[in-house]
């Protein structure tokens, strides 16, 4: 059974405990379903971008009735919220993962998924991605965000690490000051592999809706030093997430087993 806790927050900000791993997966299957379906009819798209980690297995059950019939699955537009500077064929892509765990398993219509481009160096896959994402908004597939001017997903599925990173904007990093790029990259990246490419956070607080998904005891610490009364004045990447749409922290009860 889901949960809002009736913590103090901001109402564009909610926090979902799902009692199991299993039920974490069925409502993020239903609330990535329903987001799927109101942005179609509205605008005849839905722009929708991807995490590595274990996320993936957690959007398992998109592939499995009834959502492998009932999403229009031709009408996604997938793009990669941070990628590792591998081979798409290497076991750390996070498009690997993605293609493996769910993109290979639906229809989506390969021309709307935008993997990097795997054969440039970090600072050439920054450069060419973000130059993808200018075309795409230049060509309508994108909108400019009206307040920041960014390009609006809209919906971000976010996957958090122990020490509270998104994406792969890790804690302490200058990169978390980024005010200019929408994609950037990162040669020293604490976690394996060093070099990466990330969107940075003015794009990532232009989304209409972000999904912040967290399951298993790894992250409890960090679940609560963002959600908790920590009393812990550092600032998470996490804690960073503050979208200009609603912000939707899913958790199972192992990760929210100490709030
Ligand atoms: O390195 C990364 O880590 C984060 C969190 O991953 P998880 O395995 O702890 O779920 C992930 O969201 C990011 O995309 C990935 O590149």
């Amino acid at each position: 059974m889901a949960e809002t806790v009736p913590a103090t927050v901001p109402a564009k900000r909610k926090v979902e405990v799902l009692g199991s791993e299993e039920e974490l997966a069925a409502a993020l299957a239903k609330y990535v379903a329903d987001l799927s379906d109101k942005f179609v009819r509205e605008k005849g798209l839905f722009t929708v971008v991807l995490s590595g980690g274990y996320l993936i297995d957690l959007l398992r059950k998109l592939a499995e009735p009834p959502y492998v019939e009932s999403v229009e699955w031709s009408k996604w537009h997938v793009f990669w919220l941070d990628e590792r500077v591998v081979p798409k064929t290497h076991p750390d892509s996070n498009y690997k993962l993605a293609s493996d765990g769910l993109l290979s398993k639906v229809p989506v219509v390969p021309e709307n998924v935008y993997a990097i481009n795997d054969t440039l160096s970090a600072e050439g896959a920054a450069d060419d991605y973000e130059a993808c994402l200018r075309y795409l908004v230049e060509s309508g597939v994108l909108a400019p965000s009206a307040a920041s001017k960014f390009p609006k997903f809209d919906l971000m599925l976010l996957g958090m690490g122990p020490d509270g990173h998104v994406a792969s904007l890790f804690p302490g990093h200058p990169l978390l000051e980024e005010k200019e790029r929408w994609v950037t990259f990162i040669k020293d990246s604490p976690k394996p592999p060093p070099q990466r490419i990330t969107f940075t956070f003015p794009v990532i607080n232009s989304s209409e809706y972000i999904a912040l998904v967290v399951a298993g005891t790894g992250e409890v610490d960090a679940v609560h030093t963002a959600l908790g009364n920590s009393g812990d004045a550092k600032k998470l990447p996490a804690q960073m997430v503050t979208p200009e749409g609603e912000l939707t922290w899913f958790l199972d009860k192992d990760a929210a087993s100490k709030l």
